[in-house]
């Protein structure tokens, strides 16, 4: 695939060339940089070799990238905090040497980078090679970010020294002992030069920055010397590379495994190794991303950690420190024209000639410079921790606030981690605090709202009177509507929220119809809420357990059957809350007395009429009855009765397009009429009744109301009349439930 830039031209070669060489100029102070840090524990005489290691590893993973003509353009640049990581090994070492006695030569210990850099490349294609490239998205960002700010931190320790001129071998403590002191010529030009690169900088796109403050700094050295003896004004970095150093790293790696520490540092090279494939892995896919944005194209992820595998296997057998693809630099060459990986040749001659060109040069810079750019470029956190504290300055919710405030802290705590402690410590502390504030996250979320019977009611069509009693007496049932997953991290919160809430109630219906999953863990919880629940009294209805959500099963499956056999479980809310009603309102009767028959007279549609009137009613209604389960209306249908419900509960069913499937919309209790929207209309059926308990009710056809007409015209309208109350009463309810719905 070949993508093109931004704005549609492809220019070829030419915008390859320019590209890739713009590109080449810009990566420079990073090898530096880096090459300064990679072997920095064996002293200073050994950044020359550092630099040649970077050089070496970024020319290679160009060279590869073009061979490998991964598509679309990813220019690579050695990160300064993964060489810290590889600084970090020697310097063990070196302290594990001194502990044990043993002489540890410098060329033996070299072996130990290019050992867990190749861990890291074979970590990185095995990642690749089995398509894991989106697993590592699972690992948490502010660990991620505490990585990179922790590695920054330990450049900073590190150069420091430098960047204040203290002698060779000296670090920040003898500052305080009092055994080595700032050197203010080399502190003054290195921070001159830093100075002059933090308030420039962005002034001047067309240059590096950091390389525009090595030129000064090196300028102002020698044009100090030229007055002051030289020797005041600190070190310059020792010898020149000579020549790009092909291969020297298979005989330090034959010297290290007939050494004794081998043994010793296997789990180091190892954890290492690892560390840096995760990091390195993560900072590539992140980058081959933001490379996509700008130049619209698609990456493959586990290609492109093949890709950066390999390359990094080819800087490992060069004795070179670790590479990943930078957003960066991909841009710097997209800006001057190039467009695909072919600019990554480019990229790579120019950074060869440089390396071969540059040794005379190199001799001339003094190291305090040199620090001060390498400090520069890594005092910036990184993006993401920068966007967080940008989010924290804006007003915000408290609970955005503490989210921001707990992943700045997980971001800290990793950071410091990295730099105090060890890679893996920091690694684990900070997964396992992550993973507790998901738990946190998710145990507060797991309650969508909760509310009590007496501000919302099921959709049942009732008497004024019963819906009195709901609004005077709902408080006794208690919803809690859950959403998200019920798992153990979230079902002990639950429990504890569950308890409160049902405090002084009588029922608590738990609504699961949005909870996505439940886990045998949460489901233990709740069993422990039911039987807690039973022993004071309570009931627990479980609401939204519809077939094929496979819940019912679950429950059974973890010897929690009692709501299923004491008929507790409900398909939807409204079923549950109906049913709920339905025992206060009963209970409030004084037991069984709702469910005794009314009387004709006593339904509350008659309210109003006269003895006579009643009277005419009771003589013309049919009285009927029905067992549980009989459909009593049928959608469609063009039957016209309406009836007036006496006895029990019936619900309204409507049928699914497929006709196959049917949704219960309501129901409606002794005391409501039905069927009142076929007789008013005229139209069919709008759906359909069935009794789902013993029914009793009385049925009045259109012709006898024709006919009551006929004699008392004033019975329809009192008919009318009531019917219209109840109908106004169930759009109040509704209109409730649909702003609670917003709430
Ligand atoms: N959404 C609903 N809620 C409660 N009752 C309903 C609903 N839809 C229809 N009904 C009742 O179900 C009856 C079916 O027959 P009708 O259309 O004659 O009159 C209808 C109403 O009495």
């Amino acid at each position: 695939m070949r993508a093109s830039t931004r704005d549609g031209r492809d220019r070829g070669w030419a915008g390859e060339l320019t590209g890739g060489l713009v590109a080449a100029l810009f990566v420079m102070p990073a090898v530096l940089g880096c090459g300064v840090i990679v072997f920095a524990p064996l002293g200073a005489a050994f950044q020359s070799q550092g630099i040649q290691a970077a050089f070496g590893a970024t020319i290679a993973a160009a060279l590869f990238r073009w061979l490998m003509g991964a598509g679309s353009l990813h220019v690579n640049a050695p990160r300064a905090t993964q060489a810290a990581l590889l600084a970090g090994l020697l310097g063990q070492a070196m302290h594990l040497a001194d502990a044990g006695g043993f002489d540890a030569p410098a060329g033996v210990l070299l072996a130990l980078p290019v050992l867990a850099l190749g861990v890291a490349a074979l970590f990185q294609l095995l990642l690749g090679a089995l398509r894991l490239g989106d697993v590592l998205k699972f690992i948490p960002q502010p660990v991620v970010a505490g990585f990179v700010n922790g590695f920054a931190l330990v450049i900073l320790l590190q150069q420091l020294p430098n960047l204040l001129g203290l002698p060779e071998g000296t670090g920040l403590a003898a500052l305080w002992s009092g055994n080595g002191a700032v050197n203010p010529w080399a502190f003054g030009l290195g921070a001159l030069a830093v100075a002059g690169v933090w308030l420039l900088g962005d002034r001047l796109p067309g240059l590096p920055g950091p390389l525009i403050g090595l030129a000064a700094g090196t300028l102002a050295f020698q044009a100090l010397a030229t007055a002051i003896d030289p020797a005041l004004l600190g070190v310059t970095v020792k010898a020149p590379p000579p020549g790009l150093p092909f291969a020297p790293s298979l005989e330090a790696v034959a010297g290290l495994i007939n050494h004794p520490l081998s043994g010793l540092m296997l789990p180091s090279i190892l954890a290492t190794g690892v560390t840096l494939g995760i990091v390195s892995s993560i900072q590539s896919l992140l980058s081959a991303a933001a490379a996509d944005a700008l130049l619209r194209s698609r990456h493959d992820s586990s290609r492109e950690l093949m890709t950066q595998g390999g390359a990094n296997l080819v800087s490992s057998l060069l004795g070179g420190t670790v590479t990943g693809g930078s957003p960066l630099y991909t841009r710097v060459a997209v800006r001057n024209g190039a467009c695909s990986d072919r600019a990554n040749l480019f990229v790579g001659l120019g950074l060869l000639a440089a390396a071969l060109g540059l040794g005379p040069l190199m001799e001339r810079i003094p190291l305090s410079v040199m620090a001060g750019m390498v400090v520069i470029t890594v005092m910036r956190p990184d993006d993401w921790t920068l966007q967080m504290v940008t989010l924290l300055r804006r007003q915000q919710t408290r609970a955005t606030r503490i989210e921001l405030l707990q992943n700045l802290a997980i971001v800290v705590t990793v950071a410091l981690l990295v730099a105090m402690a060890d890679v893996l410590v920091a690694l684990a502390v900070g997964m396992a605090l992550s993973v507790v504030v998901y738990l946190r996250r998710s145990a507060v979320s797991v309650l969508r709202r909760s509310y009590t019977g007496d501000r919302v009611h099921s959709q049942t069509g009732r008497s004024a009177a019963d819906m009195e009693l709901l609004e005077r007496h709902g408080g006794a049932i208690a919803v809690m509507e859950l959403h998200g997953p019920v798992f153990f991290g979230s079902a002990e919160n639950l429990a504890r929220n569950a308890e409160a809430m049902v405090e002084g109630r009588e029922t608590l219906i738990l609504d699961l119809g949005r909870v996505n999953d439940v886990e045998s863990t949460g489901i233990l919880v709740l069993r422990r809420l039911d039987e807690r629940l039973a022993r004071e009294g309570r009931t627990l209805l479980l609401a939204g357990m519809g077939k094929g959500r496979g819940l019912r099963r679950m429950l059974r499956d973890m010897g929690f059957d009692r709501p299923e056999t004491e008929g507790r479980i409900h398909a939807d809310l409204d079923g549950a809350l109906a049913a709920a009603e339905d025992r206060l309102l009963a209970r409030l009767a004084g037991g069984e007395a709702v469910e005794d028959e009314l009387a004709l007279r006593d339904h509350p549609s008659l309210l109003g009429l006269t003895e006579a009137q009643l009277d005419l009613l009771s003589l013309t209604a049919r009285r009927v009855v029905f067992a549980p389960g009989d459909r009593i209306l049928r959608e469609g249908s063009t039957d016209n009765s309406q009836f007036f419900l006496v006895r029990g509960r019936v619900r309204v069913e409507k049928r699914a397009p497929d006709g196959e499937q049917t949704v219960r919309v309501g129901s409606i209790r002794s005391g409501a009429v039905f069927g009142e929207m076929a007789m008013l209309t005229g139209e069919p059926r709008s759906a359909d009744v069935v009794a789902d308990s013993p029914v009793v009710c009385y049925e009045l056809t259109a012709e006898d109301v024709a006919m009551l007409d006929g004699l008392d015209p004033s019975i329809s309208f009192l008919l009318l009349r009531n019917i219209a109350v109840e109908l106004t009463g169930k759009i109040a309810r509704m209109s409730r439930a649909v702003t609670m719905g917003d709430a």
